[in-house]
């Protein structure tokens, strides 16, 4: 395992049960992820892209402990699988519906750290206090319930309640996609704060090409449950290896439009992940499609260290 990686995935394989014969068993499966390498770099922010339905949730299951790998390896810093001790957290694209709605703020913002170490009410209450004050919640409103805040201030008590149990890794799944525009750049800025005081690691989902490039160190640019390119996100977003990749960017007219709006008019509706494709997973819908993309696409190394799953790509020389 690398010395600073969190946590390193390695072939790993998720399949959900589609079809079922008379007795129960399964006759049909959809390939959710189909041999994830992958890991994560203490410090780092991995930015995390591709169109709905290519394995991004199940990847961010995976990680917090909630699914478990069909097959391959996933080897963590903190040896614990389980969800409250796998030093994961999430934070959820919707604020509204992920903070329950019968608690105060406090005892929300605390619930993880409770759950692991079962601490009294008025160690509970010290930590949302401080926790509040970093997210920029005042301590007046801990006793509120969640309605009683705006949807930027929902997000904020989020992100406290993830910091509770100082994980090592917070999951951001489409963090800001729920808000008005003028609170997603407070927000963003607030997780890029909090990261530079905690060193934390996050892990981005976005279908939002800006916040990505604002966000992340590396992004990850994903495609029916595989890795199709990785690499610092300065090369990937604008020099892109990998023809999916490019043609994802170059379904993005203007700034802050969704990455995958206009793949599907050009090229269709993602394959089905049910029969997945022979040869390169990508071949159907790729303008460079020829000979070599029957035969199964690995990783290559390309300029700028970024690996691209295309045997177009030109191995970087050493
Ligand atoms: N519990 C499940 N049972 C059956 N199929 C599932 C299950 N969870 C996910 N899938 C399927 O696995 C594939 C990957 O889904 P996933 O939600 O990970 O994609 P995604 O990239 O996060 O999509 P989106 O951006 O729309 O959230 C999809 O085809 C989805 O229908």
């Amino acid at each position: 395992m690398i010395a600073e990686a969190l946590v390193e995935l390695q072939d790993v394989r998720v399949r959900f049960p589609a079809s079922y014969n008379w007795r129960g068993k399964p006759t049909g499966y959809v390939h959710a992820l189909n041999g994830l390498d992958l890991n994560i770099i203490r410090g780092e922010t991995l930015g995390i892209v591709g169109e709905s339905g290519c394995g991004k949730s199940t990847l961010a299951q995976l990680l917090m402990g909630l699914q478990k790998p069909s097959s391959g390896e996933i080897h963590r810093a903190r040896h614990d699988n389980s969800w409250f001790g796998s030093g994961m957290q999430m934070v959820f694209q919707d604020p509204q519906s992920s903070l329950d709605p019968r608690l105060p703020v406090w005892r929300i913002i605390t619930e993880p750290v409770y759950v692991q170490k079962h601490n009294s009410s008025r160690e509970r209450r010290e930590l949302a206090v401080t926790l509040a004050e970093q997210v920029g919640i005042r301590k007046e409103y801990l006793d509120r319930l969640p309605h009683e805040f705006s949807g930027g201030q929902r997000q904020r008590i989020s992100i406290a309640r993830a910091l509770s149990s100082e994980p090592d890794i917070i999951v951001l799944d489409e963090p800001t996609s729920a808000l008005d525009i003028s609170v997603q750049a407070q927000i963003l800025n607030l997780l890029v704060e909090l990261q530079r005081q905690r060193n934390l690691t996050y892990v981005l989902i976005s279908h939002n090409v800006s916040v990505v490039r604002h966000m992340s160190d590396r992004v990850a640019v994903m495609y029916l449950g595989q890795i199709v390119e990785l690499g610092a996100a300065e090369k990937v977003l604008s020099e892109p290896q990998h023809p999916y990749t490019r043609l994802l960017l170059d379904s993005v007219p203007r700034a802050g439009r969704a990455l995958d709006e206009g793949i599907v008019d050009k090229k269709g509706e993602l394959p089905s992940n049910r029969n997945l494709p022979m040869g390169c997973y990508f071949r159907e819908r790729c303008p460079l499609a020829g000979d070599g993309c029957q035969m199964p696409q690995e990783l290559v190394c390309g300029a700028g260290g970024v690996v691209a799953r295309c045997h177009r790509v030109m191995p970087e020389r050493v």
